[in-house]
C-alpha cells in the first residue's frame, strides 16, 4: 500500500561518524521541516536586535530543488536548539523517491542523530520502515521491481563481483532484457489479436515461418537470460561444495585444510563425521561454501544412516561434488600386498552410482573425482585406476592435506569452474535471483507445453493468445508492473532502514 504519510529515517549507519544524514519523505516534508528548521547561525543577542529580516523570511518551502541550506534544527516541543546542519529539498517528482523530500545532514554523534529525530518526530512525521523509502520509489516508478532487487544486492554485497552485477543491475540492463521479452510477447500478442478480431482478411492471417520465427526469438531471449542464472547467484550467494566419499576418505581433513580452520573432528575411525558441517572461504572474493559430509557406507547404525542421507540431500543441493576416494592407510590392511590392497579397495569403494551421476548431470552439478591422501605411496595407484572407470566424462584431481600446493590446485579448479559457467553467455546481464529464474522458467515452460502440443503448426489463435497473454502476465510480475503485495514486501524487507 502506499501511505501518503511523510516518513523519515537516518540514510547513515549507526556508530559513530563525521556525519549524519535523515532523510524525510512524503508530501508535506517541507512543511514539517519548517516546523523544525531555522536558516542561518544561531542568533547573538546583538544580533537579534538588528533582525536580519532576509533570514528569518526564508523558508524551506521556499527553496528550490536541489537547493542546500545551512542552519539549526530547533525542537518544535521544547525549543530546544538540537544541532547545527546543512538541509537539502527536493521538490517532487525530482527526488529519489518521487516525493518531495528533504535530507538534513547533522553531526555524526549519537545524541544530535536522536535529538534530530526526536525533533523530526514531534513535528509529525513517523519512522520509515525497512525499505520504505525504495518501495515509494518503485511505486512511482523511478525503478523497476528487477532494479530494485539489484539495489538490494548492492547494499548486501560483499565481494566486488557482487558489487559490479548489482550495479549493472540497477543500471537497468537487466531490467532492458525483461523488457525486450515483454515487448516480443506484447507485438506477438497483438498480431494474434488482430488476426482474431478480423478473420475475413487474410492480411492479418499468421503465417507459420512468422510464428515460428517470434516463437523462437522469445525462447532465444529466455534461453541466453536463464543460462547466466548460475553464476549470477554464485556471485551473489557463493558457490556450495559437498564432500562426498567412504568413511576415513580424508573429507573432514580436506575442508579443514581447504577453510584454514579446525572446523570439522578427525579421527582415524571411519565414520567420525555424522551432521552435514559447513565451512566457508573466500576465493579471489568468491564465497566458496564447503559442506563435509558423513562418509558413505552400507550396514551402518540407525545415526549413521540418517548422517548419510543428509550427505547425499548436501551432494544433490551443491554446485560441486568433490567425491573423495582413496586407498585405507596400510595399517588398516597390513596383510594386503600393494597390488591386492589397491583391488580391495577398489571393490571396497564407495563409488556413485550411475543413476547419482545422471541426477547430478540432470541437475548440472559439477562432479569431480578426487584422490586424497596422494602422499601416501598406493594413492598414484588408484589415481591410474579411477582415471580409467572415469576420466572420459569426470575430471580426476588429487590431494593431499600435507601437501598445500595441491589444495591450492584444488581450489583453482573449482574457481575455474565457477568462470566457465560465464563462458559464451551474454557476460554483461545476468539473472541473478531465484524470483527472476523461476519467473522465466515459468515462461519458457508455457511456450514448451504449446510446442509440445501442437508441434510447428500454428495453434488455434485463441490458444496461442491465451498463452502469451499467461507469459505477459508472468514477466509483468517480474518487472513489477503487475505488482504483487507479497513480493514487494519480501524484496522491500531485505533493505535496511533508511534506504
Ligand atoms: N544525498 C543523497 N545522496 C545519495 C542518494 C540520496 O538519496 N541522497 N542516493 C540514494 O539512493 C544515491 C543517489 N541516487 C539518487 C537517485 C535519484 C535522485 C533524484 O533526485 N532523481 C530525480 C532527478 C533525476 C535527474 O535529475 O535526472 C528523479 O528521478 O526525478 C537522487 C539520488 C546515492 N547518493
Ligand atoms: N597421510 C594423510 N592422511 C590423511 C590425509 N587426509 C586425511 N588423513 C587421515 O585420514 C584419517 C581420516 O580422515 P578424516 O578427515 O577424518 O576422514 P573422513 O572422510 O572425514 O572420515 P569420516 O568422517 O569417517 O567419513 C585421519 O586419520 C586423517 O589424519 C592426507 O592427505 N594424508
Ligand atoms: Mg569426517
Amino acid at each position: 500500500m502506499v501511505s501518503d504519510d511523510v516518513i523519515c529515517a537516518f540514510a547513515t549507519a549507526e556508530g559513530l561518524a563525521a556525519l549524519a544524514v535523515l532523510r524525510i519523505s512524503g508530501a508535506g516534508s517541507a512543511n514539517l521541516a519548517d516546523k523544525i528548521f531555522r536558516f542561518g547561525p544561531i542568533k547573538s543577542e546583538l544580533r537579534e536586535a538588528k533582525a536580519d529580516s532576509a533570514l528569518t523570511k526564508r523558508t524551506v518551502v521556499g527553496l528550490k530543488g536541489y537547493q542546500a541550506a545551512y542552519g539549526h534544527v530547533v525542537d518544535p516541543l521544547t525549543g530546544e536548539i538540537v544541532d547545527e546542519v546543512v538541509l537539502t529539498r527536493f521538490k517532487a517528482p525530482r527526488s529519489y523517491t518521487g516525493e518531495e523530500m528533504v535530507e538534513i545532514s547533522c553531526h555524526g554523534g549519537a545524541i544530535s542523530k536522536m535529538k534530530l529525530l526526536t525533533a523530526c518526530l514531534r513535528a509529525g512525521s513517523r519512522m520509515a520502515t525497512a525499505g520504505e523509502f525504495s518501495k515509494r520509489a518503485f511505486l512511482n516508478g523511478k525503478f523497476s521491481l528487477i532494479e530494485a532487487e539489484g539495489l538490494a544486492d548492492l547494499l548486501n554485497a560483499e565481494a566486488e563481483e557482487a558489487q559490479t552485477l548489482a550495479l549493472q543491475q540497477l543500471s537497468g540492463e537487466l531490467g532492458y532484457k525483461f523488457k525486450q521479452v515483454r515487448d516480443l510477447l506484447l507485438e506477438f500478442a497483438a498480431k494474434c489479436e488482430m488476426g482474431i478480431e478480423y478473420p475475413e482478411y487474410p492480411e492479418y492471417d499468421i503465417e507459420q515461418v512468422e510464428y515460428l520465427s517470434r516463437l523462437k526469438a522469445i525462447k532465444d531471449l529466455l534461453s541466453d537470460l536463464c543460462a547466466g542464472y548460475d553464476q549470477g547467484r554464485i556471485i551473489k550467494e557463493g558457490i556450495k561444495i559437498a564432500l562426498l566419499g567412504a568413511p576415513n576418505a580424508g573429507k573432514s581433513s580436506l575442508m579443514n585444510a581447504l577453510v584454514h580452520e579446525d572446523k570439522a573432528i578427525v579421527t582415524n575411525i571411519p565414520g567420525t563425521t555424522r551432521d552435514v558441517l559447513e565451512a566457508e572461504v573466500r576465493y579471489k572474493g568468491l564465497l566458496c561454501q564447503y559442506c563435509d559430509t558423513a562418509g558413505l557406507r552400507a550396514g551402518a547404525d540407525i545415526v549413521e544412516q540418517e548422517g548419510i542421507k543428509r550427505s547425499f540431500k548436501t551432494a544433490l543441493e551443491a554446485d560441486v561434488v568433490l567425491w573423495l576416494i582413496s586407498v585405507l592407510p596400510r595399517e588398516n590392511s597390513a596383510n594386503l600386498a600393494t597390488d591386492s590392497l589397491i583391488e580391495h579397495n577398489l571393490t571396497q569403494a564407495i563409488l556413485p552410482s550411475t543413476d547419482l551421476l545422471a541426477q547430478f548431470e540432470a541437475k548440472g552439478t559439477q562432479v569431480y573425482f578426487v584422490v586424497s591422501k596422494s602422499d601416501l605411496a598406493e594413492q598414484a595407484e588408484i589415481k591410474a585406476k579411477i582415471e580409467d572407470l572415469y576420466g572420459e566424462k569426470y575430471k580426476v584431481l588429487s590431494c593431499s592435506v600435507l601437501q598445500a600446493n595441491s589444495l591450492a590446485f584444488l581450489q583453482a579448479q573449482i574457481y575455474a569452474y565457477y568462470l566457465s559457467l560465464g563462458k559464451g553467455k551474454s557476460q554483461a546481464v545476468r539473472v541473478s535471483s531465484y524470483r527472476q529464474y523461476q519467473g522465466l522458467y515459468n515462461i519458457s515452460c508455457i511456450i514448451d507445453t504449446l510446442t509440445a502440443d501442437y508441434g510447428e503448426t500454428i495453434p488455434p489463435l485463441d490458444v496461442l493468445d491465451q498463452m502469451l497473454q499467461a507469459c505477459i502476465e508472468e514477466i509483468e510480475l517480474l518487472t513489477g508492473e503487475k505488482a504483487d503485495e507479497a513480493v514487494l514486501t519480501t524484496i522491500f524487507s531485505k533493505f535496511c532502514v533508511g534506504k
